[in-house]
């Protein structure tokens, strides 16, 4: 798999170029220049409305920032020149995809100064990396969005979802197996260190899920210096009956201002590498004294909870929308996934953007590999080049960036007109895309 430094890919001069005819500058952030650094990671903590990060907080943040490309726009009117009025940041990761992996261009920490708002610049921002991703190779983009509505204009569509589950541990009762192992408590370190260590044992059973960080996991237990409320979160361990790590969780307790019985624990990251180490880790949380709710985040929507209860109307959730992915170069994303059907049907792909636009063949074989080439001849096809009469399903980028790990259905998609095509295509695509249970991201990032 290749993996480019992400820090010496050449920013995307057209993004320079629009940027500077609007007084600004759009330039890298050169981590080893502590005074730039920080002035970057304050401005992140304003875009997403949080307080002045204090000196503590910010050199807790600082080692999250290693290995990535930052690039900042700077208003030079701006009395606070070290602040940049955007920030985005962004990575390879390696993204779990059915029978095996892709590299995948991460971007996050985008951010827009309110000052600044509204006149083009995360577009700017959001296409120089979709360039700079494509110019090094990088097939696929991914992100985790604080709202639905900002990514779908630059191709991005969901392709992982998340389960909110709140649980009335009163009701909830346990109807599942008795746990064979042992749960231990562990310092914030160590919980940090076990949640890594389980999360890269696993993350490649996990469709849509990718490459974790140590900061990440620090962040989750505690650990990380200025993290709020960082001081009251605990971890555990799971050991199986055997003796070796089977799981980890970080939670934190609210108390209940008017009974204490009735305290909330909210999971902050649970991590199982088999189902009895995730059940024992459940039971935990249900089962812990003085606690009346649990709540959980970042579950996968197939997690079988209702199943280990004995009243499962305690538990309900919300299910949202998680990983968003957008495809770059469509045929190597499909040629590295394995197929559950054989396929032969010919998609016309909107891409505005002009990554993946064109008229291409997808086509699987009978022992699960596939392929999608252009049609009309080599080199970056256009619509144009393929008369039509052939095409069985039209789609835009989006979309099919949101069918590719098979966790849509393209009949879903079809019935809300987010695609055209007959039914026996879309159904003949479903049966190719299907894969074993819901992709699952774990993660924010
Ligand atoms: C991967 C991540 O990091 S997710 C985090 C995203 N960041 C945040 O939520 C922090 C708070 N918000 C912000 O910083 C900014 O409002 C941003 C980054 C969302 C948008 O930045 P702006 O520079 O204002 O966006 P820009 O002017 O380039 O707008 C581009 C397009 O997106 C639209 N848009 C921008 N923000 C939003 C939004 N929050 N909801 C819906 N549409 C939006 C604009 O209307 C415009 O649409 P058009 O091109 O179809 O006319």
């Amino acid at each position: 798999m290749i993996q480019p430094d992400v820090r010496t890919v050449e920013l995307d001069r057209n993004s320079r170029e629009r940027l500077r005819a609007g007084g600004l500058d759009y330039r890298r952030v050169d981590p080893s220049d502590e005074a730039a650094l920080d002035g970057f990671i304050r401005s992140i903590a304003r875009g997403f409305i949080e307080g002045e990060p204090t000196e503590q907080m910010v050199a807790g943040s600082r080692p999250g920032q290693v290995g990535r490309r930052l690039i900042g726009v700077y208003d030079e009117a701006s009395p606070q020149a070290e602040r940049p009025v955007a920030t985005v940041g962004s990575w390879v990761a390696p993204v779990t995809v059915p029978g095996g992996e892709l590299p995948m261009w991460a971007v996050s920490e985008v951010t827009v100064a309110p000052t600044h708002r509204r006149r083009g610049i995360a577009r700017a921002m959001l296409e120089g990396e979709l360039r700079a991703a494509a110019s090094a190779g990088v097939p696929i983009a991914g992100l985790t969005a604080s709202e639905a509505t900002i990514y779908g204009r630059y191709g991005f569509g969901p392709a992982t979802w998340q389960s909110r589950w709140t649980v009335d541990t009163r009701r909830a009762g346990w109807a599942g197996a008795e746990p064979e192992g042992a749960l231990h408590y562990l310092g914030q370190e160590a919980a940090a260190e076990a949640l890594g260590r389980l999360h890269e044992r696993t993350r490649r059973t996990r469709i849509g899920d990718i490459e974790g960080w140590p900061v990440r996991w620090r962040q989750l237990s505690g650990a990380k210096p200025g993290e709020p409320h960082g001081e009251s979160v605990r971890g555990v361990r799971y050991l199986d009956a055997a003796g070796e790590l089977r799981g980890a969780m970080v939670y934190r307790i609210a108390e209940s201002d008017d009974d204490w019985a009735r305290s909330r624990l909210e999971i902050r990251h649970l991590i199982g590498e088999t189902p009895e180490a995730r059940a024992a880790l459940w039971r935990f949380a249900l089962q812990h004294d003085l606690v009346g709710t649990v709540t959980a985040g970042f579950r996968p929507v197939d997690e079988p909870l209702p199943w280990l209860l004995d009243d499962a109307r305690a538990a309900t959730r919300t299910i949202e929308d998680h990983g968003w992915l957008r495809i770059l170069d469509l045929p190597a994303v499909f040629a590295a996934r394995r197929f559950a059907a054989p396929l032969d049907v010919v998609l016309r792909v909107a891409d505005p953007l002009g990554f993946a636009d064109g008229v291409w063949r997808v086509e699987a074989r009978a022992d699960g590999s596939g392929r999608a080439t252009p049609l009309g001849g080599a080199g970056a096809p256009h619509a144009s080049e393929a008369d039509g009469s052939g095409v069985d399903i039209e789609i835009g980028v989006a979309e099919l960036s949101s069918l590719y790990l098979g966790g849509v259905s393209a009949r879903s998609l079809a019935e809300a007109g987010r695609l055209r095509g007959d039914t026996s295509a879309t159904r003949r695509l479903d049966a190719a895309l299907r894969i074993e249970g819901e992709p699952f991201l774990s993660i924010m990032y």
